[in-house]
């Protein structure tokens, strides 16, 4: 589905977001990226979403070089971006506009992500939850092969970042979208992912990848996934009585 060959993006100011990346993900699985600050993570999700084409290297999503923002793809954020003056359905339906059954589509995918009742609330009606919610609907909603997550629940407190977790899971479950993940918490790339990517140094390059051998969904915390933290923080030079 995603093909990434020596992939790597250079600013003209001399920055360098990330280099070398060589990378194949299947249909439907959940790729997980963790690294540390600066190492690029975002600048990857940019440049997966078509969003900046200034790549070196080879990108392809279905044998097709990537050159321009693609309609298989969408991009979820940390904020919910949702439009403040449209009601929740307004905002879910918004990328479909024109489409006939676009109100029966946007009903579809608000119930998905279990917002029925909600339909007609504004933005800053919503909690933090709820917003993303949303987003992630009107994320749906235009039938994405690919969905790309910058940090999206990061934002979010413990309980209701799990719960997101959970809806995630269970949409993927009946969608199976190719996830791409960018988090900085270990513990949700473990219960989400298929692989986790490791992209360490400045600018970033991948320097692990590990393979979650375990079906979905998981039990948090189980000592398999527990062994796999320490051999993350030890990677990622985080595991103090490693160090
Ligand atoms: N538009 C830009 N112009 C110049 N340099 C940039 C630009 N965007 C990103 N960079 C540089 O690319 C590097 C990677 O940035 P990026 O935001 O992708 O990192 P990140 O891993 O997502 O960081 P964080 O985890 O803090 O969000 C940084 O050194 C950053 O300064």
């Amino acid at each position: 589905m995603l093909s990434l060959k020596r992939l790597s993006r250079t600013f003209s100011e001399g920055e360098t977001g990330f280099i070398n990346v060589d990378l194949t993900v299947e249909q439907g699985e959940i790729v997980g990226i963790l690294g540390t600050s600066g190492c690029g993570k975002s600048t990857l999700l940019r440049v997966l979403s078509g969003l900046d084409g200034e790549y070196s290297g080879s990108l392809e999503i279905n044998e097709e070089a990537v050159s321009d923002v693609n309609k298989k793809v969408v991009m979820i954020f940390q904020e919910p971006r949702l439009l403040p003056w449209l009601n929740v359905i307004d905002n879910i339906s918004f990328g479909i506009s024109g489409d006939k059954e676009r109100l029966t589509k946007a009903e579809k995918y608000l119930s998905s992500v279990g917002l029925k009742g909600f339909e007609k609330h504004y933005p800053k009606d919503l909690s933090g939850g709820m917003a993303q919610r949303a987003a992630i609907a009107r994320s749906l909603v235009t039938n994405p092969e690919i969905l790309l997550l910058d940090e999206p629940f990061s934002a979010l407190d413990a309980f209701t970042k799990m719960q997101l977790q959970d809806l995630l899971l269970s949409l993927w479950k009946e969608f199976r979208n190719t996830i791409m993940l960018v988090t900085h918490d270990i513990d949700e790339a473990l219960y989400l992912c298929d692989r986790i990517i490791i992209l360490r140094g400045q600018p970033g390059e991948i320097y692990a990848t590990l393979k979650v051998d375990q079906p979905k969904p998981r039990a948090r915390g189980n000592r398999k996934l527990g062994e796999l933290k320490e051999e993350i923080l030890s990677l990622l030079d985080l595991n103090a009585v490693h160090n």
